[in-house]
């Protein structure tokens, strides 16, 4: 007997012509590809390889997201700014996810609300850059821009633009994907195994400061044990993957119709943010990315106004969707009580709900006179501490972190109860690009959070 077949709803001509209207616009931080032959071999084959993830999932993703708008979640953001190949390690991954899930249970305790969480994982592969070109000693090659791009060895081969590295980057995103999910689906993420890795790091006497908000948490859990809570329900974990919607030429070929209703999804990931350097209201990024049903964010940085923040909301959320529209405000530490309120004020007045998180990493980034790129951790819980003032002063929801970290114990950014120093950054700096907070920061930045949540 026949089977029911299911309706397969498909794109009308105009929405598929639409995908490719960036093309005629200005666009900023694309590589040079060279003389194009491979790249249409490479966008040819990422169009057919199998779609990483599911719109379903970003369907989902987009309710939690409109949760944390109406501040009933927060949502936790993390991972490289630049992930690598070479990185793609199961012992990192690993080291990556856990961090991201021990701080995802601090904050669940601070904020008494769930946490959505997002790793900038599986696709964060590509950078960019303040100059096209890096010059060491009489030697000027093209600037690094992420391992989707080139390599970061200083050599002429290496620092060529190669569109193999795109299909490259997709298995690797795969392959990275594959092990999240298996972590977060498998009982690696179960929240009494969290909770015991949580005790290890309040136990070290240098987070002595957070025994009182650890023993807390302590308590709610033989709590939750002693009501009959059942922890095998609390195995699994909805993780969702996120990076920076740069590079067009992934980008495009990983946009499908989804089947179910003829809509473009971009199944690169389940959330894709547009940089501060992309933003541009007329530009390539943002004309695309309005066309993709993926909930998507903005970074917005300190001379963002009023009237460029309500622009993009009518592009990229016309039709005033919840859950639709992250802001990322990374205004740094000593901007952000200024420059922050008069956005969150204007949207007052605005019909739209657009979720707001913080980035306190990329306006705090100094250089120090060895020529370190870092950060201080004290700037970083500033900007965090001035992104929840400025909420409370205008009656809006914080709702979230965005942060650059990693699971391993490098030394990056400045500070923490570690007590990391200039000349101790030299011993542990393996970042390609930006400056992120060790396992130990992380934690530390997460019990402080939930300090704030519960003020
Ligand atoms: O991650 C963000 C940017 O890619 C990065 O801050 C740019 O760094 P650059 O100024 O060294 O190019
Ligand atoms: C490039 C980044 O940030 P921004 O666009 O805010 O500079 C980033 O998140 O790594
Ligand atoms: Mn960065």
């Amino acid at each position: 007997m026949a089977q029911p077949t299911e309706s397969i709803v498909s794109a009308s001509p105009e929405v598929l012509a639409g995908l490719d209207h960036w093309r005629t616009l200005p666009i900023k931080q694309q590589p040079d590809w060279g003389d194009g032959t491979a790249l249409a071999a490479a966008s040819e084959e990422l169009s057919v390889l199998p779609p990483l993830i599911f719109a379903g999932e970003a369907d989902q993703l987009r309710n939690r997201l409109a949760a944390a708008a109406a501040g009933q979640a927060f949502v936790l953001q993390g991972g490289d700014c630049a992930e690598t190949f070479a990185g793609a390690t199961a012992a990192q991954i690993r080291e990556r996810v856990k961090t991201i899930l021990q701080m995802a249970v601090v904050l669940t305790y601070g904020a008494s609300v769930p946490v959505v969480k997002m790793g900038r994982m599986a696709g964060q592969f590509a950078k960019p850059r303040s100059s096209n070109t890096e010059t060491r000693g009489e030697i000027t090659l093209p600037a690094y821009r992420g391992d989707h791009v080139n390599g970061y060895d200083f050599t002429p081969e290496s620092r060529a633009a190669d569109p193999g590295r795109l299909v490259k980057g997709y298995h690797t995103a795969a392959s990275t994907l594959n092990l999240v999910r298996a972590f977060t689906q498998g009982g690696f993420a179960s929240l009494k195994e969290v909770h015991s890795w949580n005790k290890g790091f309040a136990a070290n006497p240098a987070n002595a400061r957070y025994e009182g908000l650890a023993r807390d948490i302590d308590r709610a859990i033989r709590f939750m044990e002693a009501a009959g809570a059942d922890f095998d329900e609390l195995k699994r974990v909805e993780f969702y993957t996120a990076h920076e919607g740069l590079l067009m030429d992934y980008e495009r070929p990983m946009t499908r119709i989804d089947s179910r209703n003829g809509t473009p999804v971009d199944t690169s990931a389940h959330f894709l943010w547009i940089g501060e350097r992309t933003r541009d209201l007329d530009g390539a990024h943002v004309d695309f990315f309005s066309r993709i049903r993926n909930p998507i964010g903005v970074k917005l940085g300190p001379s963002t106004t009023p009237e460029t923040m309500e622009r993009l909301i009518d592009k990229l959320d016309p039709d005033r969707e919840p859950g639709r529209l992250t802001f990322i405000a990374r205004m740094g530490a000593g901007k952000v009580r200024d420059a922050l309120p008069p956005l969150l004020e204007h949207v007052k007045t605005l019909d739209a709900t657009p979720l707001w998180i913080t980035d306190p990493m990329h306006g705090n980034g100094v250089t120090t006179p060895t020529g370190y790129k870092t950060r201080r951790f004290d700037d970083i819980v500033d900007e965090v501490k001035g992104f929840f003032e400025a909420h409370r002063a205008v009656g809006t929801h914080p709702g979230g972190l965005h942060v650059e970290l990693t699971g391993d114990d490098v030394t990056e950014c400045l500070g923490g109860s570690e007590h990391i120093d200039e000349a101790t950054l030299a011993t542990r700096y393996e970042s390609l690009c930006d400056p992120r907070l060790n396992h130990m920061q992380s934690l530390e930045l997460a019990f402080l959070v939930a300090e704030e949540l519960s003020a």
